[in-house]
C-alpha cells in the first residue's frame, strides 16, 4: 500500500503541512517535512486522533454558515420593509398631489366659468352696442356690407375678449402668489421624481453597498444590527435627497432657461383659445339657426368681390393677395374685382377654403338638419309641354280627382298651387304650367320641382317647346315623367311620341330607359290616377324627405299687391312648419304671416314640408323664386330684408356683364372659362342643322362649344331666361326678338346675335373662339454682336468687347452665347456699355461691352445673340 505524505493527509483535513507537522509532533510521530512519508499505522492514529478536532471545525463552519444566512435574511427581510413603507410614503404623496391637483383644476374651472359668464355679458353688451351702432349710422359709408358689420362685432369682441382675460389673469397671478411660492420649484420636480429616486435607492444603496458592509460585520461579529440598518436608512435618505435637490437644480434651470419661450407659448394658447372660442359661439350661432355646420370654416365670399373685399374676408392684408396674383400673372389692383377662379386660386393658395356665391346663392341659406329628423314629404311637380298640348286640361283634371262630380264647380284655383290626395299620399303641384316660370325659379336659385310632368299630345307629337321643356328639366337635374295626352283622339299615336322622344334622349323604362310614360286624356280624365301614381313611384324612388319640426324655409311661387289684403305671396314650404304669426324674410321683404290660406282657400294655421300656402303680411311684395325663411325674432327678419336690399341696390350699379361675343376673350382670359354656352335659335330646322354641323366640325379641345338649346321660332323671353341662367349667347338665324325678349335680354345684359347668312354666324363665333385661344409665344431675334476681345471690370468681372453686327441689342434682351455653333450661354445681359456709359441698346456698326449675368467664360471669336419673345394672337 502506498505510503501517506504529510501534505496529502494536511490537505485531506483542510489544514496547512506546517500545521499537520505541528499535530505530528504533538503526538510523537516522527515527521520532518511536508514530503515526509507516513507509516500506515501512524496515518490512522492521526486519524484517530484528529477527528474531535475536525469535528469541531465542521462545527464552526456550520455555525458561520447558519450565522451568514440569518443575517442575510434578516438583511432581506428589513429591505422589505423600507421598500413596502416608501411605496406606502409614495403613495400618500401621489394621494395628496391629486388632491391637490383636483383642487386647482376645481378652481380654474370656477375661474373659467366665472370668465365665460363676464364674456357672455361682455359680448352681449357689444351686439347690443354694434346693433344700435349700425341702426343710428345709415350713412352709405357705415353700411357698405353685413360682413364687415360682422367683422367689426367681432373686432369688439376681440378687445372685450382680451379685457376680460387680461383682468382675469391679473386676478389668477394675485390668488396663486403665496401657494406658487410655497410649491413652485418642488411642483415641478414632483412627478415622478421621488417615486424613481426611492425605486433607485432601495435597489442600489441599500440593496448592494449594506449589503456589503453587513456581511464583514457579521463576520467581524461587531456592532449590534440595528445600527447598522439606521445607518443604511441614513445613507439613503442623503442619496435620495441629493438626488432630488439635483433634479431640482436641473428643472429650475431649465423653466428659468425656457421662460422666454413660454410667454410665446402662452401667447399662442390665448390666441388658440380665443379662435376656439370664436368658432364654438360660430357654432352656437349655427345651432341655433340650424344651418349646416361643416359649411362653418368655408368664408364666402360674393361673386365678383374686390381685392381689398377679399382681402377683409379672408382677414389677411390685401398686399398678400396683390402679390399672388401677380405671381399667377394677373396683376389687379385694390379695388379691381377677382374671377370665381381667382377668387378660388388665391385663397387655396393662402390655405383657406372658400366659397364664391352667387347673388342668389348669398340670399339662401343651407341648412343642417340631423338625419333622425328627417320625415319623407309630398313631391312636388310641375307640368311642362307644347302649346295647346294640354297642361291646363291636366291640371285641371288632376285638381278634379278625388272630388265628387258636383262639387266640381265650386273649385277654385285660389293660388298658384294645388295638392291632390291619392291611395292617402299627397301631391303638390305648382299651378303656373311651363317652363318659362320653371326657369325663372332656377335662374334665381330655387330649386322647388322634384319631379316634371312633360305632356306631349299624341295627334301632335313632339313640338319646339317639347324639346324646350326637356332641356330645362335636363338642366335643372329633375327626372321627366311622361304624359302623352289627347289618347282619345282619332289621330293619336302614342309609339310615334316615344319613337320621336328618344332622339332627345327621354326613353320609355319599358324600352329600357329611364323615364316613365303614361298614357291619357286630359278632357275625358283617362289615365289620370295611373299618371299620379307613377308621380308617387318616381317620389319613392327619389327618397324626398324634410325636417317638419323647426322654423320654416322655402320659396316664393308667387307674388303680387292686391288692393284690399295687401302684400300676397304663394310659398312652398321645403323645410320646417310655418304657423300663423312667424316672423319672416322673403327675399327683401319680411313681415309677420297675418292669415293663411291653402291651395283650396282655406284659412290654415300652419303648413309643413311640401305645402304651398298664400301669406298674407309681408311688408313689401317678394319675387317669385325668392327664399323665405322664419326668424325667431323679427327684428332679425327686417334687419337681413335691409341688408339684402342695400346689397340688390349696390348690385344694380354692378351689374353682373355677361358673356358677349366681343367680351368673350377678357372673360375667358379672366375666368379661364374654356366653354362657350348657344341658345340656337332659327326660322328653319335645316338652318340649325348646317350651324351645328359647322361647330360640330371647329376644334373644341380648348373652347368647348355647347348648344344648349336649338329651336325653330322667334327669340322669346324664355330664350333670355335660360341664356341668363346658363350665361349664354343668343343666336338668331333668320329670325327676331319677341318686344318682350329685347327688353328682357337689355334688362338682363344677355346678348342676342342675328345673321340672315349662316357662315356669317359661324365666322363670328370662330373668330370669337380663336380669341379665346392662348396666345402663341414666338421667339424675335433682334441682334447679332461678335465678341472682339474681352476684358476686366472692377464689381462686374469679365465683360466681351463686341461689334454690333446685325439689328441693334438692347439692355432688357436675352441673349445667347454662340462659340462654334453650340449655345454656350442663355441667359440676360447684366452691363451694356459704350465707353464708360450704361446704355439702353445698341445699334449694327457700334462698338460695345457685354457683361452676361452670371457668366465670366467669353472668349474672342464667340457670338452673341440678342432675342426677345413676343405673345402674338392666334389665328388658330
Ligand atoms: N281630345 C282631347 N282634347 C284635349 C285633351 N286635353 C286637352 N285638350 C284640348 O286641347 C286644347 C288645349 O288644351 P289646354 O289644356 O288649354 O292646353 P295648354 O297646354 O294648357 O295650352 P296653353 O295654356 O295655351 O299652353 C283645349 O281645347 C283642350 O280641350 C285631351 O285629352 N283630349
Amino acid at each position: 500500500m502506498a505510503k501517506t505524505r504529510v501534505h496529502d493527509l494536511a490537505k485531506e483535513y483542510g489544514m496547512s503541512s506546517k500545521e499537520m507537522l505541528e499535530h505530528l509532533q504533538d503526538m510523537k510521530i516522527p515527521a520532518k517535512s511536508a514530503s515526509s512519508t507516513l507509516e500506515d499505522a501512524y496515518v490512522s492514529m492521526v486519524r484517530k486522533k484528529l477527528k474531535p478536532i475536525l469535528e469541531a471545525r465542521a462545527a464552526e463552519i456550520e455555525a458561520a454558515k447558519r450565522a451568514e444566512e440569518e443575517a442575510k435574511a434578516e438583511e432581506a427581510r428589513i429591505a422589505a420593509e423600507k421598500a413596502e413603507a416608501e411605496r406606502i410614503a409614495a403613495e400618500e404623496r401621489r394621494e395628496r398631489e391629486r388632491a391637490e391637483e383636483e383642487r386647482r383644476r376645481a378652481a380654474a374651472e370656477a375661474e373659467r366659468k366665472a370668465r365665460e359668464a363676464e364674456k357672455a355679458e361682455a359680448e352681449r353688451l357689444a351686439k347690443e352696442e354694434a346693433e344700435r351702432n349700425r341702426v343710428r349710422d345709415n350713412a352709405p359709408k357705415s353700411v357698405p356690407s353685413f360682413t364687415s358689420l360682422l367683422d367689426q362685432i367681432a373686432q369688439q369682441e376681440e378687445i372685450l375678449k382680451k379685457q376680460a382675460e387680461e383682468s382675469s389673469q391679473k386676478k389668477a397671478a394675485e390668488r396663486n402668489r403665496p401657494s406658487r411660492h410655497a410649491d413652485g420649484p418642488r411642483g415641478g420636480v414632483r412627478h415622478g421624481a421621488p417615486a424613481q429616486a426611492a425605486a433607485d435607492a432601495s435597489a442600489a444603496p441599500s440593496g448592494d453597498a449594506g449589503g456589503r458592509r453587513r456581511g464583514k460585520k457579521g463576520r467581524r461579529g461587531e456592532d449590534g444590527g440595528e445600527d447598522r440598518y439606521s445607518r443604511m436608512a441614513r445613507e439613503a435618505e442623503a442619496y435620495n435627497r441629493s438626488r432630488v435637490l439635483e433634479e431640482a437644480r436641473v428643472a429650475v434651470e431649465e423653466a428659468s432657461r425656457e421662460s422666454t419661450g413660454r410667454r410665446k407659448r402662452r401667447k399662442e394658447r390665448r390666441q388658440k383659445q380665443a379662435a376656439e372660442a370664436a368658432m364654438e359661439q360660430r357654432i352656437e350661432e349655427a345651432l341655433a339657426n340650424d344651418q349646416d355646420l361643416s359649411q362653418l370654416d368655408t368664408v364666402k365670399v360674393p361673386q365678383g368681390s374686390t381685392v381689398g373685399e377679399l382681402a377683409e374676408l379672408l382677414g389677411v392684408p390685401a398686399n398678400d393677395i396683390i402679390k399672388r396674383l401677380f405671381l399667377l400673372g394677373t396683376p389687379l389692383t385694390l379695388t379691381e374685382s377677382m374671377s370665381d377662379e381667382l377668387i378660388e386660386l388665391v385663397a387655396d393658395d393662402l390655405g383657406r377654403d372658400v366659397k364664391v356665391m352667387t347673388k342668389e346663392e348669398e340670399n339662401s341659406f343651407t341648412f343642417y338638419d340631423d338625419p333622425a329628423d328627417l320625415k319623407p314629404r309630398p313631391p312636388v311637380v310641375t307640368v311642362m309641354g307644347h302649346v295647346d298640348h294640354g297642361k291646363t286640361s291636366l291640371l285641371d283634371a288632376i285638381r278634379h280627382t278625388g272630388v265628387a262630380a258636383g262639387e266640381a264647380g265650386g273649385i277654385t284655383q285660389a293660388i298658384g298651387a294645388s295638392q291632390v290626395t291619392i291611395n292617402d299620399r299627397i301631391i303638390t303641384f305648382i299651378d303656373t304650367p311651363g317652363h318659362e316660370t320653371f326657369t325663372a325659379m332656377r335662374a334665381r336659385g330655387a330649386k322647388v320641382t322634384d319631379i316634371v310632368i312633360l305632356i306631349v299630345a299624341a295627334d301632335d307629337g313632339v313640338m319646339p317647346q317639347t324639346i324646350e321643356s326637356i332641356n330645362h328639366a335636363k338642366a335643372a337635374g329633375v327626372p321627366i315623367i311622361v304624359a302623352v295626352n289627347k289618347i282619345d283622339k282619332p289621330g293619336a299615336n302614342p309609339d310615334k311620341v316615344r319613337q320621336e322622344l328618344t332622339e332627345y334622349g327621354i326613353i320609355p323604362e319599358e324600352w329600357g330607359g329611364q323615364n316613365m310614360f303614361v298614357n291619357i286624356s286630359a278632357k275625358q280624365k283617362i289615365g289620370i290616377d295611373d299618371l299620379l301614381e307613377t308621380v308617387l313611384l318616381q317620389a319613392d324612388v327619389l327618397e324626398l324627405k324634410a325636417n317638419p319640426d323647426t322654423f320654416a324655409s322655402g320659396n316664393v311661387l308667387e307674388a303680387k299687391l292686391d288692393r284690399g289684403r295687401g302684400s300676397v305671396a304663394t310659398v312652398l314650404v321645403t323645410r320646417g312648419t310655418l304657423r300663423i304669426g312667424d316672423a319672416l324674410v322673403a327675399g327683401m321683404s319680411y313681415g309677420r304671416v297675418r292669415a293663411m290660406l291653402d291651395p283650396k282657400g282655406n284659412a290654415v294655421t300652419e303648413a309643413g314640408p311640401s305645402d304651398a300656402v298664400e301669406i298674407l303680411g309681408l311688408q313689401s311684395v317678394p319675387m317669385a323664386g325668392d327664399e323665405f325663411r322664419v326668424f325667431h325674432d323679427e327684428r332679425d327678419a327686417r334687419q337681413l330684408a335691409d341688408e339684402r336690399a342695400l346689397k340688390a341696390r349696390i348690385e344694380e350699379q354692378n351689374r353682373v356683364k355677361h358673356v358677349t361675343l366681343e367680351n368673350l376673350f377678357d372673360t375667358m382670359a379672366d375666368a379661364e372659362v374654356k366653354e362657350l354656352n348657344l341658345i340656337i335659335k332659327a326660322d328653319v330646322q335645316g338652318s340649325i342643322e348646317a350651324l351645328q354641323d359647322s361647330l360640330d366640325k371647329m376644334d373644341q379641345s380648348e373652347v368647348r362649344i355647347n348648344t344648349i338649346h336649338s329651336a325653330v321660332g322667334a327669340i322669346t323671353e324664355t330664350d333670355v331666361i335660360l341664356a341668363d341662367a346658363s350665361n349664354a349667347i343668343i343666336i338668331g338665324f333668320g329670325v327676331r326678338p319677341e318686344a318682350k325678349a329685347k327688353s328682357a335680354a337689355e334688362r338682363d345684359g344677355v346678348e342676342i346675335r342675328t345673321y340672315s347668312v349662316i357662315y356669317k354666324a359661324i365666322e363670328d363665333i370662330d373668330a370669337a373662339r380663336i380669341g379665346m385661344l392662348k396666345p402663341t409665344e414666338v421667339e424675335v431675334q433682334t441682334g447679332v454682336a461678335e465678341v472682339r476681345d474681352t476684358f476686366k471690370v472692377p464689381k462686374v468681372g469679365i465683360a466681351a468687347g463686341c461689334m454690333i453686327q446685325e439689328g441693334e441689342i438692347s439692355r432688357d434682351d436675352q441673349v445667347r452665347l454662340v462659340r462654334d455653333g453650340i449655345v454656350v450661354y442663355d441667359g440676360k445681359i447684366a452691363s451694356l456699355r459704350r465707353y464708360k456709359d450704361d446704355v439702353k441698346s445698341v445699334k449694327a456698326g457700334f462698338e460695345c461691352g457685354i457683361g452676361l449675368e452670371n457668366f465670366q467664360d467669353v472668349k474672342p471669336g464667340d457670338q452673341i445673340e440678342g432675342y426677345r419673345i413676343e405673345q402674338v394672337a392666334r389665328t388658330e
